[in-house]
């Protein structure tokens, strides 16, 4: 039998996947790592951290499996999007990753449109200057620190980091590079015009190749690491939201995904690279060749409800935190939650607003707050579905996904709050089956990622919208879109308060 590894470098923790030739995960191994917030809005991590905890997953996967590491054919990448990993000529590590949940790059996004224009920013990357996105992460390093920036001779993303540390090449992907507004993103190539307008140095991207694209094999320092083989084979991998649609089987045209992880993500498939959204939703270049996706981003969904655990309830596992909230009424007794814990993305792109509870009454319980943060986070996630369907999209079923899709309370608040159907499937490795979907394909076990998809995904169960609850979650959800605008100035004034 051959085997296939999925490794999905994610916010929390990276996830491994040993997948064989019917589909079947034969072992998983995780290993967390920590995020550092040095300052408000700040959010790093060592890139280090991921290579010696991915180093010791595989380690783990393959000592678990008992299959002969010659037996694994190929491996592939899922990972934490629009991450600047920074690398000198000599390809060293120049400072900390500025993650994707980092808010500090307010400033250099209203530069971005001063030096291009915000038409034409959209019409190239398709997508508005936010905070979250590489470009300004770079912008914002050779401003405040013009010693690291004068060194750098590539940047990278986080799984491409990754890669590189296991294979010694340096390469990009379409849908990673898709989210750094350096990317052309119908042409699918590096944007000379921005990079000249903006004063980056083109050489500083990396060449770019297909999701599915062997790139090379594991170098000797990696195999020694892990046990992997010389052989193996490595390809490219893509973005984590694009890994999980490929991993939840988003690959043709009607197809929308809910991904609750960190942080919270709908997506939905786009067969074509003309589409105007005007940038109110992303639209990124999809794992799958030429393909796209539009998709709205909350940036603190589960980062919200594991917030809110390790603050109020720190012994308590998921399970046991949300065991209760089917004994609370739709609405939280008159509670409700924004999730706004660093900033928003969608449909509000705005890294000064801040979250808040509504309602606060002498009798609320605990209980009542879990279940505000639950159907805080889902309404937050249907403005993007709002949005999607606004612009002409049918949405009749969703596959959720992630963390989030492991409660069925909260999968059926979610068949509810988004009025639709929503699919469960039977894994629960997403973004990690996406990349090794990737490498199975690229391996040519198949002859599609759609032949794959028929292989390796299935659904376990489907949660229907129930219409009593329908109705009144649309008249909370008209209240919760209220909150952003009442408690806009608010979080304003408030934040010279916060912590620097
Ligand atoms: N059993 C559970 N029930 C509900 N939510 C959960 C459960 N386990 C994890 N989560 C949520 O999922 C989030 C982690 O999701 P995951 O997909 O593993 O994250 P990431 O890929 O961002 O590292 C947690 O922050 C938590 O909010
Ligand atoms: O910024 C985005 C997408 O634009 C995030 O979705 C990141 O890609 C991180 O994802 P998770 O760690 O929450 O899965």
């Amino acid at each position: 039998m051959k085997y296939i590894i999925g490794i999905d470098l994610g916010t929390s923790a990276v996830k491994t996947v040993l997948v064989n030739t019917k589909g079947e995960i034969c072992a998983e191994a995780s290993k967390n790592y920590s995020l550092l917030h040095e300052k408000t809005g700040y959010s790093e991590q060592n890139p280090e951290e991921w290579i010696q905890q991915t180093a010791s997953a595989l380690n783990e996967l393959i000592s678990k499996s008992d299959v002969r590491p010659e037996d694994i054919e190929g491996i592939s990448y899922s990972g934490q999007m629009h991450g600047l990993v920074l690398l000198d000529k000599n390809h060293n590590l120049l400072r900390h990753a500025i993650l994707w949940n980092d808010t500090r790059t307010t400033a250099q996004c209203h530069q971005l449109y001063e030096m291009i224009g915000e038409k034409r920013l959209l019409e190239i990357t398709k997508n508005q200057a936010l905070e979250g996105f590489t470009l300004p992460k770079l912008l914002w390093v050779k401003e405040h620190e013009p010693e690291i920036f004068d060194q750098a001779a590539v940047f990278m993303l986080p799984k491409d980091y990754l890669r590189f540390k296991m294979t010694g090449l340096i390469h990009s992907e379409y849908s990673d590079a898709a989210g750094t507004l350096l990317l052309n993103v119908s042409e699918k190539k590096w944007s000379e015009e921005i990079c000249q307008l903006v004063g980056i140095d083109i050489s500083m991207c990396p060449s770019l190749v297909e999701s599915s694209e062997c790139v090379g094999t594991i170098n000797e320092e990696f195999s020694q690491k892990t046990g992997l083989t010389l052989s193996t084979k490595v390809f490219a991998g893509g973005a984590d939201n694009a890994c999980g649609a490929i991993g939840a089987g988003i690959l043709s045209s009607g197809e929308t995904l809910c991904s609750i992880g960190t942080s919270g993500v709908v997506l939905s498939y786009e067969e074509r690279n003309d589409r105007d959204f005007a940038g109110k939703v992303h639209y990124f270049n999809h794992g799958k060749e030429n393909a796209f996706y539009t998709m709205g981003v909350t940036l603190s969904a589960g980062h919200s409800l594991s917030w809110f655990r390790d603050n109020f309830a720190e012994n308590e596992s998921f399970e046991e935190l949300l065991a209760d909230i089917n004994n609370v009424p739709i609405g939280s007794n008159g509670l409700l939650f924004t999730p706004y814990l660093v900033g928003e993305r969608t449909p509000h792109a705005d890294a000064t607003i801040r979250g808040s509870f509504i309602g606060m009454d002498a009798s609320h319980k605990k209980r009542d707050f879990t279940r505000a943060v639950i159907e805080g986070i889902t309404f937050s996630l249907n403005e993007s579905i709002e949005i999607i369907r606004e612009n002409g999209k049918e949405i009749t079923s969703i596959v959720s996904i992630g963390g989030g899709a492991k409660n069925d309370s909260w999968l059926q608040i979610q068949a509810d709050v988004f009025n639709t159907k929503i699919i469960k499937l039977s894994t629960e490795q997403g973004p990690a089956l996406g990349a090794a979907m990737l490498a199975a394909y690229g391996c040519g076990w198949y002859n599609s990622l759609e032949e794959c998809a028929d292989l390796f995904i299935s659904s376990s169960k489907t949660y229907q919208p129930k219409l009593e609850n329908v109705q009144v979650y649309k008249q909370l959800y008209a209240l919760y879109k209220e909150v952003y605008y009442q408690t806009k100035d608010l979080s304003k004034k408030l934040n010279q308060f916060s912590r620097k």
